[in-house]
């Protein structure tokens, strides 16, 4: 089989360039030898361990850094156009970088399920919809939509200005934990309304669980070692305990608010809470805590992605951060940005497109057969993992042309539809019944808090930023978004 170039090294953002890829892994990759050491960053798609000792000896065992590795993958090109098989250490997977076959993956949604998680340390950090399937997720999904209707996210309360008081002069910091504070203040208001202050020690706590869990999603999961008497172990067991009881401390007090009348709160924990009380309809009170949970992680981890790589893009790119100061002063004036204002915001949202297609929060979407199912052509055994990337398909040179991966929000300037070639070339919030649930909400949220950083700053790379995308579940910059920020 002949190697394919599949993976290019991000327009140099990787410091690293897988060039070809055959079996056994013989021609893989090539680092860029002069990268300096902080700029070295992972391989994204990568590989077992037999294959990164073939990598490490085919481009020299110095240009290859162990610990930038994550996972692995071989890919090599079948006979089947666009189709890949990897192997993520003993595991087969299929990778599809077909638009068509995409479409029919992500539609099936009986016949291709979520991919279930091995390693048990992700089960603890989250399930609820993003996870079910069959009739669990179809009930979930029922509940759950109206909390992101347009009216429900019209929401004054959000405390913008807690990232304005940021900084008063010009100064250097690293602006990522700002965005992830505020993406989790604003997610915190939206599912817990009035009991936000309490749901917001909640999602300190699952934060602090999300550090002690990367370094463990990076290594291979040995079986039973969740139970292994370590202090992270036993920090991870105290967080779980503590994150549920405070969801059912603030559920006991809603439902007695309920239970006296009050009337409920159309915040996320109301509606989830109100089917509990619904006999057709019904949530159990752990479906409840585990939806809290991945409101959480779903609506805080890919947010703040999205606007920390909008900073870093448009400080990369000063000539777009301009236009769109300009669009924003022209909308808003000095006002506070308001949601109706929003639709006129044209170049704030081609940039945000842009953004998402190169740096998409969620690189791949998962799918499993249970059955022998076909696709295409081919015929998948039950048990087939696959993946759909994301990623791959968004800087494909004959979807995108040959600026693929640069940075040109001008493509979105007649919508996405007509950026792409085909809806599904462009998958930044999935595609079909299983679509992102909160992707206006999490636009919206993008677009108010990029309109006001712009109202306030101007802000350019410090010296000291280091481009290091890594997939640790979402796509971050490894090293954080180091700005040098100027009042405006
Ligand atoms: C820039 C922001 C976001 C991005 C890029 C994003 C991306 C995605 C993607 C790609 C999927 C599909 C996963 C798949 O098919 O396997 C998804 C699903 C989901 N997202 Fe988002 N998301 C974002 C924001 C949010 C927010 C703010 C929330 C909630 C507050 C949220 C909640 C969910 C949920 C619950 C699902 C599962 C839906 C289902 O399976 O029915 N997301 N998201």
């Amino acid at each position: 089989m002949d190697g394919k170039l599949l993976w290019c090294d991000h327009g140099g953002d990787f410091g690293m360039e897988l060039v070809e890829v055959g079996v056994g892994a013989t021609k893989v990759a090539r680092a860029a030898p002069k990268a300096p050491r902080d700029q070295r960053h992972l391989l994204q798609l990568l590989i077992c361990p037999t294959t990164l000792q073939n990598i490490k000896k085919f481009v020299g065992q110095e240009k290859i850094w162990e610990e930038d590795v994550i996972f692995g993958v071989g890919f090599f090109t079948s006979q089947k156009g666009n189709i890949f098989f990897a192997w993520y250490g003993p595991k087969p997977m299929v990778h599809v970088i077909d638009p068509v076959l995409a479409k029919d993956i992500l539609s099936r949604i009986n016949d291709f399920q979520k991919l279930r998680k091995s390693n048990p340390y992700i089960k603890i950090l989250s399930q609820g919809l993003i996870d079910y399937d069959g009739d669990k997720w179809f009930k979930h999904r029922k509940i759950i939509n109206p909390a992101f209707h347009a009216q429900k996210l019209k929401r004054d309360d959000w405390k913008w200005q807690k990232l304005l008081g940021v900084c008063e002069r010009s100064r250097e910091i690293d602006v990522f934990p700002y965005l992830q504070a505020l993406a989790s203040d604003v997610i915190s208001r939206t599912a817990f309304g009035s009991s936000y202050e309490e749901g917001r020690r909640i999602f300190e706590l699952q934060k602090e669980f999300i550090s002690l869990l990367l370094p463990i999603i990076q290594s291979v999961y040995i079986p039973g070692s969740r139970f292994w008497p370590t202090k992270k172990n036993k920090r991870v067991k105290e967080i779980d305990i503590h994150v549920k009881a405070s969801i059912r401390d603030i559920i006991r007090k809603r439902l007695k608010a309920m239970e006296d009348g009050e009337a409920s709160q159309d915040d996320l924990l109301g509606i989830l809470l109100e089917s509990n009380q619904n006999e057709i309809q019904q949530m159990s009170i752990e479906d409840v805590i585990e939806e809290c949970k991945l409101f959480y992680f779903a609506g805080q981890e890919t947010t703040s992605n999205l606007l920390v790589w909008s900073l870093i893009l448009l400080s990369q790119h000063p000539s777009w951060q301009a236009q769109a100061r300009d669009e924003v002063f022209l909308v808003f004036g000095r006002k506070e940005p308001d949601v109706d204002g929003l639709n006129r915001l044209k170049i704030v949202t081609m940039i945000l497109h842009e953004v998402l297609r190169l740096y998409p929060a969620v690189p791949a979407l998962y799918r499993l057969t249970h059955e022998e199912t076909k696709l295409g052509e081919m015929s998948l055994p039950g048990g087939t993992a696959i993946t759909v990337p994301v990623v791959v398909l968004h800087r494909d040179l004959e979807i995108w042309g040959r600026d693929a991966n640069e940075f040109k929000p001008e493509r979105f300037v007649d919508g996405v539809s007509k950026a792409a070639k085909g809806p599904m070339s462009y998958l930044p919030f999935g595609w079909g019944p299983r679509i992102c649930i909160g992707q206006h909400f999490a636009m919206m949220e993008a677009k108010i808090a990029l309109a006001m950083i712009l109202q306030h700053f101007s802000f350019e790379l410090s010296p000291s930023y280091a481009h290091a995308p890594r997939s640790v579940i979402t796509l971050q910059p490894q090293h954080g978004a180091h700005l040098i920020i100027k009042p405006c």
